[in-house]
């Protein structure tokens, strides 16, 4: 079943800031990433998708049900981690999260089962009984987690779960994200302005930038294989790239790599014979596939250049630069 689908949605705030413009979008079951960079209409887009908030025009559906109409089933169905911090800091994980778990319907004794299972899956369990107040933000990030999931929803809806998390933090936070799309089989729809960090553990990719649809696909289809070909040898490359280039080919060395456009299968024969003459331990021979940031670049950037970033690429001041994703 497609878990959201919006028509024409439209977005208008009483002082007249449109966060969401036109949007028509299908969001199909898995693990999939709304990216855009601060401003672009994430949090709103979801505000709606659960009723917190009504369009100002176009329409909503959310497992099939209009939010306008269908808030308090939706809200039962759905699990929402808010972006910004909004726990009590004098009651404990526990407590919390059985209260909300309460709020969602759940009788009692349900709820307090339910809440010990969920922070055991966050990983709280030995701290549940400890004040929220002395947590920290990566503790604080798994406890929205946790009130998300207490009611064992179909679908959960995650507003920038790694934010004010370190490396290591956002790491854990997203293996958990991923954990909870394939072990438990929760749909999941995780909003960030860090691509490079969503697209290693999404299915499928929506992009939005002011409030208007950038880009939707599966993560398979973005990362489609180029015409180029990648080698890679653990001694001689600059020996190896003479050899080619006197073959005809036309070669770029990229840090340790050496790119040759493919032109037909006698390219590989071309490689493979100058390799062997030249006695070299081939480590890698292989065709380039796409980055994922590339694609959503945009201005057109040349698939070959770009090399892997240390930090996750940050969308957030994209709107102000290139008005592009980054
Ligand atoms: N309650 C509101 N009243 C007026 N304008 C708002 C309101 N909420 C959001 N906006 C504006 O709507 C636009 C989209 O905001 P939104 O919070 O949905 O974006 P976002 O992609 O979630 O960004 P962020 O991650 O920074 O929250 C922004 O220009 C924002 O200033």
């Amino acid at each position: 079943m497609t878990l959201i689908a919006t028509q024409s949605l439209t977005k208008t705030y009483g002082n007249q800031v449109t966060a969401l413009s036109d949007l028509t979008v299908t969001v199909e079951p898995g693990i999939v990433g709304l990216v855009g960079a601060n401003g672009a209409g994430k949090s709103t887009f979801i505000k709606i998708m659960l009723g917190l908030l009504g369009p100002s025009g176009g329409q909503a559906r959310v497992l099939g049900l209009d939010p306008t109409v269908d808030g308090h089933e939706v809200r039962t169905r759905v699990g929402y981690m808010p972006e910004h911090d909004c726990l009590p800091p004098d009651l404990s994980a526990a407590e919390f999260v059985t209260h909300m778990g309460r709020m969602s319907g759940l009788p009692r004794t349900t709820a307090r089962e339910r809440a010990s299972e969920t922070l055991r899956h966050v990983g709280l369990y030995e701290e549940r009984y400890r004040q929220i107040g002395g947590y920290s933000t990566g503790m604080k990030q798994r406890v929205k987690l946790a009130q998300a999931l207490v009611h064992d929803p179909d679908l959960l809806l995650l507003d920038e779960p790694t934010n004010g998390l370190d490396p290591a933090g956002r790491d854990a936070m997203l293996a958990l994200i991923e954990r909870i799309g394939t072990e438990f089989g929760i749909s999941v729809l995780v909003c960030s302005h860090l691509l490079g960090e969503v697209e290693r553990i999404c299915d499928a990719l929506v992009a939005i930038e002011g409030g208007r649809l950038l880009r939707s696909a599966q993560l398979s289809d973005m990362t489609t294989v180029t015409e180029v070909l990648s080698i890679e040898v653990s001694e001689g490359t600059e020996e190896l790239a003479a050899r080619l280039t006197e073959a005809g080919l036309s070669v770029r060395a990229e840090g340790q790599l050496l790119l040759v456009p493919l032109v037909d299968d006698t390219t590989y024969d071309l490689i493979l014979t100058a390799v062997a003459e030249l006695d070299l331990p081939l480590h890698r021979l292989d065709q380039r596939r796409h980055r994922v940031a590339e694609l959503f670049a945009t201005e057109p950037t040349e698939p070959t250049e770009p090399a892997e970033p240390a930090e996750p690429a940050d969308l957030a001041d994209a709107g102000t630069t290139t008005g592009g994703l980054q």
